[in-house]
């Protein structure tokens, strides 16, 4: 892989063994050698199909996990652990209970800032916590929200602290479709102001074209890569009623698709190397033969 001096974000051969479960089991290597690469303030994605090493990539990158080779570096530096320049959004939103939505956010805060005043903290913390809709209920613990108010107090403490890179694994996974769409809006929003570099797992396809400037297709596992980088050349601010107008939609999903359906299958355990993938989409507009199909035999 092309080594560039943008890449906020490199992950380097990444290997995943976990040791047998039971004595005389075998171990497993979920992901092998996994290599891609995240540009300063990109939104990416990952989708691939369950059990190839989506939750573990991310909790590697976090900082929270290891990986058994390899290394992740961030802005120049290998990642060790965690930290607050890596803020994690996870599905089950992770809040603490005896805590209100607005303390949960300033707990973070305060972690980040130790030296502002409680006014600093309580003016910062509002703030994110209407970018998110969330202006009247602040006060509620999580037991009083409902599920999409709990996961947009996640994602308010996640940006609050204004880390280098957000991380969420499925963060709307557990949301009806009408939330899940506001969600994602208002996600976009916070990032098109704060410009942070995301790294997200979803399942849905649609929510990766509307949310992502480029999505990563992972193989099956055991032995899972990252086989593709796919681009999403739809301009922004992008409008979900108009967006699957644009000639690049359905092009794009029905590569996303027939990845999931067909090719994450493939090419599982392949040796082959990574594909480094522009839009999928041609300039002329037409869907690109993927590098590793054979086209007599598709
Ligand atoms: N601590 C562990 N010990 C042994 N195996 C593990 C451990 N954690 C995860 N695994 C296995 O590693 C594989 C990858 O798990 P992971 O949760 O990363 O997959 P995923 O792609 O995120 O799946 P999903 O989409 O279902 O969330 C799975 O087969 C899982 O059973």
């Amino acid at each position: 892989m092309a080594n560039n001096n943008n890449d906020f974000i490199k992950t380097e051969l990444l290997t995943k063994v976990f040791p047998p479960i039971k004595r005389g089991g075998e171990s497993l290597t979920v992901f092998d050698q996994v290599n891609f690469s995240i540009k300063k303030g990109e939104f990416t994605t990952c989708i691939g199909h369950s059990g190839c090493g989506k939750s573990t990539i991310l909790n590697i990158l976090a900082g929270l996990d290891s990986a058994t080779s390899g290394a992740v570096i961030m802005d120049g530096k290998e990642v060790t652990g965690p930290s607050l320049e890596r803020a994690v959004v996870f599905q089950n939103h992770s809040l603490l209970p005896w805590k209100s939505a607005l303390d949960n956010v300033s707990f973070a805060v305060k972690s980040k800032w130790p030296q502002w005043t409680k006014k600093e903290v309580h003016e910062h913390c509002l703030n994110y916590l209407k970018l998110v809709g969330l202006t009247d209920t602040y006060n509620r613990k999580p037991s009083q929200l409902s599920g999409g108010m709990r996961q947009r107090v996640g994602i308010a403490r996640a940006f609050a602290i204004q880390s280098k890179l957000l991380l969420m694994d499925e963060p709307f996974g557990a949301l009806d479709a009408l939330t899940r769409g506001t969600i994602q809006e208002e996600l976009l929003k916070i990032w098109e102001q704060t410009e942070q570099t995301v790294f997200m797992i979803t399942h849905d396809v649609d929510e990766a074209i509307f949310l992502s400037d480029r999505i990563f297709l992972m193989t099956n596992g055991p032995r899972a890569r990252v086989a593709e980088a796919v681009v999403v050349d739809i301009p922004r601010p992008r409008d979900r009623a108009q967006m699957i107008h644009h000639p690049s939609y359905y092009k794009i999903r029905n590569h996303l698709v027939d990845f999931l359906i067909k090719r994450s299958h493939e090419l599982s355990g392949s040796s082959q190397s990574i594909q480094a993938l522009e839009s999928p989409v041609t300039e002329d507009g037409e869907l690109r033969q993927p590098p590793n199909v054979n086209p007599a035999a598709a």
